[in-house]
Parts: C-alpha cells; sequence; structure tokens
C-alpha cells in the first residue's frame, strides 16, 4: 500500500513522471508475484459463473458470482479503512453497495482532475477471468477445478487489485504530461483529436524497456530454487506475463490516460481554458 502514502506525500512529487515511472516499475513485481500465487490454483471456472454457488444465493442472497462476492466482502471492510479514499484506488464493487469509512477522511493533496477521473474495473475483470486466469492455470489442464475456491478467490482479489492500481495509475501520468506541455494537450483535447492525444503520451522506448525488463524479472521471481534446474520449471510463463502487458496492461492505461485527458477540460470556464492554452496557467 506504499504508492498511496508517496502520492499524498506532495504533489509535486506525485506529478514526477520519473517518480511514477518507479512506482509502475514496483507494480510489476506486485503483479508478477500475485500472478505467481493465483497460478498454484486451478482454474475454477464455476467461481467466475453468476449463480454456479447455491449456497451463495441461499445463505447470502448474492446472485453474482463468487469471485464477485468476495470483492464485495472485501472491499466493504476496506471501505470501513477508506482505502477508496486514496487517489490511486479504485474498487471493482459499485459504490452504492459499500459502506461508509469509520475514521474521518484524509486530505490527499487534489493532484488528479477530478471529473475527468475514469474507472475500468469492469475491463479488468473481464480480462482477468475470460482470459488470465485460463493462461495461468493452464498447467492443470483446461476446465481444471480443485475445489480451493477459499484460496482462489483470496489470490483473485489480490490480484486484481494490483493490476488495478497499476493501470488507473495512468491518470497521474496523463496530469503529469498534461501540465508538462499544457497548450498542446488543450489544443489536441478541444478538437477530440484521440490519434493525437495517443501519440503524444506514446513512448515506444519506455514500453520496450518495460517488456524485456518484465521477461527477466518473470524468469527470475518464478524460479523454484530446490529444483535441480531452477529455471525450468517456473512458476509462471514469462510469455504470459509479457502478452499480458503487451496486450492488455499497456494499451488499457493508454486508453485510462487519453479518456482522462478528453474529460480534463470538463467543467472549466472559457478564461481557464484560454490561461492554458496560452500557456499562463498548468492546471
Ligand atoms: O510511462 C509512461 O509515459 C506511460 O505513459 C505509461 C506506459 C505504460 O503503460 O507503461 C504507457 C504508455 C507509454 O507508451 C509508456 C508506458
Amino acid at each position: 500500500m506504499a504508492p498511496i502514502k508517496e502520492v499524498a506525500r506532495s504533489e509535486e512529487q506525485a506529478l514526477s513522471l520519473n517518480y511514477i515511472r518507479t512506482i509502475l516499475q514496483r507494480l510489476e513485481d506486485t503483479i508478477l508475484f500475485q500472478l505467481i500465487e493465483r497460478g498454484q490454483n486451478a482454474h475454477n471456472a464455476v467461481m467466475y459463473e453468476p449463480g454456479a454457488i447455491p449456497a451463495l444465493k441461499e445463505k447470502e442472497g448474492w446472485e453474482r458470482s463468487w469471485v464477485e462476492w468476495f470483492l464485495k466482502e472485501t472491499e466493504s471492510s476496506h471501505s470501513k479503512l477508506r482505502r477508496w479514499q486514496a487517489p490511486d484506488e479504485y474498487p471493482f464493487t459499485d459504490v452504492k453497495l459499500l459502506p461508509a469509512p469509520i475514521l474521518p477522511p484524509i486530505e490527499y493533496p487534489k493532484v488528479l482532475y477530478e471529473p475527468a477521473i475514469v474507472n475500468v474495473n469492469d475491463k479488468i475483470y473481464s480480462h482477468y477471468k475470460d482470459h488470465l486466469v485460463p493462461a495461468l492455470t493452464k498447467r492443470f489442464g483446461q476446465d481444471s477445478d480443485d475445489g480451493e475456491y477459499g484460496s482462489a478467490a483470496v489470490r483473485d482479489v489480490d490480484a486484481l487489485a494490483a493490476l488495478s492500481k497499476r493501470i488507473h495509475f495512468g491518470m497521474f501520468v496523463s496530469e503529469s504530461k498534461f501540465r508538462s506541455d499544457t497548450p498542446t494537450f488543450v489544443d489536441a483535447i478541444q478538437k477530440r483529436d484521440t490519434k493525437k492525444l495517443e501519440a503524444l503520451i506514446t513512448k515506444p522506448e519506455v514500453e520496450a524497456a518495460l517488456l524485456v525488463r518484465l521477461e527477466g524479472k518473470a524468469k527470475v521471481y518464478g524460479q523454484d530454487l530446490n529444483s535441480s534446474i531452477p529455471e525450468k520449471d517456473l512458476k509462471i510463463d514469462p510469455d504470459v506475463a509479457v502478452q499480458l502487458y503487451r496486450d492488455f496492461v499497456i494499451p488499457l492505461t493508454k486508453v485510462v490516460e487519453v479518456d482522462y485527458l478528453l474529460k480534463r477540460l470538463d467543467g472549466l470556464t472559457d478564461e481557464h481554458i484560454q490561461a492554458l492554452k496560452s500557456g499562463q496557467v498548468s492546471k
């Protein structure tokens, strides 16, 4: 949970691109370890099917899936701890179903522009259950089931939270880029020029370095040092990790970045937008 505190420390630090990238790099470690954990259980497809566990409906009145129920349960207790008030934490559960925090609110520096905040947890959840879990558990065989729905759901909740934090961090990246070249961004936003915005935020060399680093990390973190050939029986397939980032995590982070930017001027006065466009102010 360290990034929460770090985001709160100062607005300047929260918007330093170098600093944000160090957090993104640390989250690579978190995500890899969570995925290694999830890969210890079988696919357990029934956990993701609404209504597939009848006791849930009987005992809890819950008609959706086991994992969505456990997300709601976990996120409810975390809501009481005020986790969802942090600017880098977004629940999967509809906030209307979550209880109010017990402690008074923390005053986080207003780093993000609130009307522009986006939540893509639905997309993350769908990809996770439809593609990632089957890929992580393929060594057990397709549609495998070990009956360990408790452990597997705990691992799902942790892995989903790590992915969500990473992907929503795109908003800090966007805010940072917006403030460092405000007139150019304002112009593209006003023209609704999504292609231009995408080009402005894309850094191919950063993406390429990330994928190389991630593959290396997966090869190291996935080793079983008790094995006679530790680099053989890896606990995570490095290709699964690289594919996840290349085809899903990075593209969705970019969607978050662009969607946030498209809403970045919402609710501002014409005078304010003019001042941003002429470079007089940067936020
Ligand atoms: O580091 C950045 O500048 C980002 O925008 C983040 C990120 C990523 O998801 O890792 C996304 C887009 C860029 O092309 C490079 C990397």
